[in-house]
């Protein structure tokens, strides 16, 4: 028997990214998808790719959400808590906002500003212990795009105590659909194609979502804007705290990913590259150390609306309800 969802904010791009997913899924059955000024417009006119599912996006309302067993909520900053509140302990969700992301309010008020929602269970199955966690979890907060490629690249080499945690430096690229479909003047495709730039530069809302989950300290993050509508492509220095070489820096992300379905150490030599993460939830990284430096450098790449959110999604959907992780999911990207 099916899983009845919703998905909320499904008029956007992490929204739409759902709907493809959860309409291939082998247990999760659709029964409503929201929007906002899209209310009461048939799915295919925003998302043409999604004409067969033949849906209509219902108005944001807990009424349109009866039915569903688990939300996903794909919504604005600080739109999730309020929709939240008002749906039953029962219903289990996911949310793909950073309202429940942070423990720390005052950093929550910092980046975001505004009242701290409150913290809700991570959604990072990789990280040691958390898969149990959002096993038994009715609330889960996704990660960022940012983050999950960030962390996935440093978090193995601190626990390890390989990388020095007071000194990280991250400089990562996104593709455009990173920012949401709605229109936005530094988005216009005219002036994004072509161009490199970056932004937030100093001051991204993702900084303290990376140290929480990987005990990051020091962490310089300097985000760019690339024209492409998908894919993250983050580049992770940290100085090493004694002796180590590429082999020994490989030999720690293998270990820490060993029979995870969806993050790959690279083969030796081969560097991660967006589009073959495209579409899928796959995670790749690969590891050396700076001959001349000597800082240990980890690139990882995934598409920011797959492993970035509604796949990573969905992989933490399906472990909260007791499915297998990979239902529904593929760490194959489409290429070229
Ligand atoms: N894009 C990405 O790569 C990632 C996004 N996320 C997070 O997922 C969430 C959604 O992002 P994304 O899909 O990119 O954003 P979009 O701007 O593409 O979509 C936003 C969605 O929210 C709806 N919406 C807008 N304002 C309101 C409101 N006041 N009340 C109710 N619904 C509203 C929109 O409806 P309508 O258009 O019909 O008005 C739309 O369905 C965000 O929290 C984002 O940070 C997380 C990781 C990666
Ligand atoms: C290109 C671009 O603008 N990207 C967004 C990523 C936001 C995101 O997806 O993460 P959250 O869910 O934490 O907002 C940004 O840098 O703010």
């Amino acid at each position: 028997m099916g899983i009845a969802v919703a998905v909320v904010g499904a008029s956007g791009y992490a929204g739409g990214e759902l709907l493809r997913l959860l309409g291939a899924h082998p247990t999760f059955d659709i029964v409503a998808a929201t929007a906002h000024r899209n209310a009461g417009a048939p799915v295919h006119s925003v998302h043409p790719h999604l004409v067969s599912l033949g849906l209509t996006f219902a108005p944001t309302e807990p009424a349109a959400l009866a039915g569903a067993d688990l939300v996903f909520l794909a919504l604005p900053h600080g739109e999730s808590a309020a929709l939240a509140a008002q749906l039953p302990a029962t219903t289990r969700i996911v949310d793909l906002g950073a309202d429940f992301r942070l423990s720390d309010a005052a950093l929550w008020a910092r980046y975001y500003g505004g009242t701290h929602a409150g913290t809700w269970t991570y959604g990072l199955p990789e990280l040691p212990g958390q898969r149990e966690l959002i096993k038994q979890a009715d609330r889960v907060a996704n990660t960022g795009c940012y983050a999950v490629a960030t962390t996935l690249a440093l978090a193995p080499l601190i626990a390890a105590g390989v990388a020095d945690p007071d000194d990280v430096v991250v400089v990562a690229s996104s593709g455009t659909s990173g920012a949401g479909r709605n229109l936005k003047a530094h988005l216009l495709a005219t002036e994004v194609m072509g161009d490199l730039s970056g932004y937030k530069v100093g001051a991204h809302q993702h900084v303290p979502e990376i140290k929480q989950a990987t005990g990051a300290r020091g962490l310089s993050f300097t985000p760019i804007l690339a024209p492409m509508p998908r894919g993250i492509l983050a580049t992770v220095t940290a100085r090493p705290t004694g002796d180590i070489d590429a082999a020994g820096v490989r030999a720690v992300l293998a270990a820490a990913y060993d029979g995870e379905p969806f993050v790959t150490v690279l083969p030796e030599g081969a560097w991660p590259h967006t589009a073959a993460t495209y579409g899928s939830n796959a995670a790749h990284l690969q590891a050396t150390v700076d001959i001349d430096s000597g800082r240990i450098i980890v690139q990882s790449a995934i598409d920011n609306l797959g492993k970035g959110a509604a796949a990573q999604a969905v992989q933490c959907a399906n472990l909260m309800c007791g499915l297998p992780e990979t239902a529904g999911l593929s760490a194959l990207g489409v290429a070229p």
